[in-house]
């Protein structure tokens, strides 16, 4: 059984109040000493100089200068019938860069994105940092008045927009416009089969206005933003996370190693770009001269289709993906011609999920981290001895969140309220809290939130979980998901996990339900899979079997199960639908 560490709000903001003391006061310390380190310890060695020689502010634009050297005449990105070498592909962003300047565009300014996976939103990953602007990808499933507070916060001069979505764009622009903002330049992304642009600005049409030999704005400090990346909004409303040249250097160069690349990779873009820069995969691919396969849409036959063709070796995605390629209809499946190797991440994974890709010739390594954390920040790091373990075991093992990555300096499983760390047990729940070079720089425009982010010197997540005997965590929940039922906490990520087990389930979540006697219950909302018919008893019997009863849910609703455009259940959502069923039936 669970031993949560208890959090009292007034506790914790009181404990919150002790930190940021704490905090402001050794960031002065810091500062001070800080501003004196670099001379002393200088000083103390003779014949020591930064220079250009030997220092040069870390940039993932670096990485595409070297590929076009390295892999010149290798290809970049496939896109139907659209294809790149290194070489095009450098001098297509160094042209876009250009233009992006005659469109005005500053150091500092930012550049926005409102596209699916297609060739420009690979381009100005590089294009806009050349310019010295600040790349914000929105995310291409808001709708019109999202998208305009999004621009409106990030203050975007100009917006990169797919012909799909040209709609929702310029409904975003009217509305800035009648709430008496600028604004941005709207430039048209159009596609093989879409109709004659008649927007002022189209990609292509501007790509070609650039010159050649465009003098690139370099970061002047390695800790200039290279990006903004919006969080999910799975909890709340969007923040806007910001992202530095360091930071994105890092943290492409730890994720292209616990993805296990090596030179050449062929990569299938099942990972939404506009998400944490596509987990930093965009410039990961441009370090090791990678071929991106871009797909417009993720479904399953489009997904074997291109991994048969092109060679594929690695994807990633959220455990929904790989959700839909276990119970795709096996019309849309085709052999593996090798072992390809899935990255999965965003969500919890069922174990069961990752025990049938396993099966069906897919390697699945498995990584957790949050926006804030550039994507990708802990790993389950796989160990030979664990091989020959059953492969139900194999999975469970798999389905923890593993250590962190080496971009970060520690990750640790910490009391909230008092900042000590969880004992090893597997049993203790705490907060998982980061730090190191590839933590957010912090929320534009919201010092509050970046201030209580880091309090205490550590970024703390807000998410509950276990720290094993050896060190690999294991989330719990995330701390608004808890649902605490007669005193006892239940994880509705563990309730979560049997129902996957169930062989009629194809996707499940767990959220609180008011209870008059409890408290809260838990109340399961689940999907079954085509042709099963199974009662709400049932479920909860199954449960009951795999679970002490307090855990296992009072309540179960048939329905789909909404989710935001990164795969994560809005469990939101599904808690005011059990919280507008009202406390009386679960009684069961
Ligand atoms: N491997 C994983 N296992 C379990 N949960 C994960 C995993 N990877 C990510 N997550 C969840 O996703 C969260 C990070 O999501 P993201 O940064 O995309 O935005 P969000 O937190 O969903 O949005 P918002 O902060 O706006 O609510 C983590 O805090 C965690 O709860």
């Amino acid at each position: 059984m669970n031993h949560f560490v208890k959090v009292s709000w007034t506790r914790f903001k009181q404990a919150f109040n002790r930190q940021h003391m704490n905090f402001v006061l050794s960031s002065r310390q810091y500062s001070k000493f800080s501003g004196n380190f670099e001379p002393e310890s200088w000083k103390s060695m003779e014949g020591l100089v930064r220079c250009s020689a030997n220092y040069v502010p870390l940039s993932p634009i670096s990485l595409l200068e070297r590929s076009a050297k390295v892999y010149r005449d290798r290809t970049s990105l496939v896109y139907g019938g659209v294809k790149y070498s290194w070489g095009e592909t450098h001098q297509r962003c160094l042209k876009l860069s250009s233009a992006l300047t005659q469109l005005g565009i500053s150091r500092g300014d930012v550049v926005a994105t409102l596209a699916p996976n297609v060739p420009a939103m690979y381009e100005l990953h590089f294009a806009a940092p050349m310019a010295g602007a600040i790349l914000c990808t929105l995310n291409a499933r808001h709708d019109s008045a999202m998208v305009s507070v999004l621009l409106s916060h990030s203050e975007a001069k100009v917006i990169f927009v797919d012909y799909q979505l040209l709609e929702i764009a310029r409904r975003a622009l009217d509305l800035l416009v009648e709430s008496g903002r600028e604004p941005p330049i709207l430039v048209l992304v159009a596609d093989s089969d879409s109709p004659s642009p008649s927007e002022t600005y189209e990609y292509e049409g501007l790509l070609a206005m650039g010159t050649n030999g465009f003098e690139i704005r370099r970061p002047i400090s390695e800790w200039d933003p290279i990006s903004i990346n919006y969080t999910s909004g799975t909890t709340s409303r969007p923040k806007g996370v910001v992202y530095s040249h360091r930071g994105a250097y890092l943290n492409t160069l730890a994720t292209v190693l616990l993805h296990g690349m090596g030179a050449m990779p062929v990569y299938l873009w099942t990972v939404p770009m506009f998400h944490c820069n596509g987990w930093c995969l965009i410039w990961g691919m441009a370090a090791q001269g990678g071929t991106s396969i871009c797909l417009r849409k993720v479904t399953p036959s489009g997904i074997f289709d291109n991994i048969v063709q092109h060679g594929v070796t690695h994807m990633g995605g959220a455990p929904t993906v790989l959700n839909m390629i276990v119970n795709s209809p096996v019309s849309d499946q085709k052999p593996l011609p090798h072992r390809v190797e899935v990255m999965t991440g965003g969500s919890p994974p069922p174990p069961q999920v990752l025990f049938k890709m396993e099966e069906m010739g897919f390697g699945v390594n498995h990584l957790y981290g949050l926006t804030e954390t550039y994507g990708p920040g802990t790993y389950c790091t796989w160990k030979p001895e664990w091989d020959s373990l059953p492969l139900n075991e194999r999975s469970k093992i798999k389905a923890r969140q593993g250590v962190h990555h080496l971009g970060l300096d520690e990750v640790d499983i910490k009391n909230p309220e008092t900042m000590e760390s969880v004992p090893p047990d597997g049993k203790t729940i705490g907060e998982i809290m980061f730090r190191g070079n590839t933590v957010m720089s912090g929320y534009l425009k919201d010092s509050k939130a970046t201030e209580e982010a880091f309090r205490g010197g550590w970024f703390h997540s807000g998410d509950l979980a276990v720290k094993h005997a050896d060190n690999y965590i294991e989330i719990k929940d995330r701390l608004k998901d808890i649902i605490i039922s007669g005193g006892e906490n239940i994880s509705t990520v563990e309730v979560e996990t049997v129902l996957y087990s169930h062989p009629a389930v194809l996707e499940a979540a767990v959220v609180a339900r008011p209870d008059d006697h409890w408290g809260q219950t838990p109340c399961a909302f689940v999907k079954l899979k085509d042709g099963f018919d199974v009662s709400h008893r049932e479920i909860i019997e199954f449960c009951r079997e795999h679970l002490p009863h307090y855990m296992a849910p009072k309540t179960v609703i048939f329905q789909d199960i909404p989710k935001t455009s990164t795969g994560k259940i809005q469990k939101f959502i599904l808690r005011e639908r059990a919280k507008a069923l009202g406390s009386a039936i679960s009684k069961i």
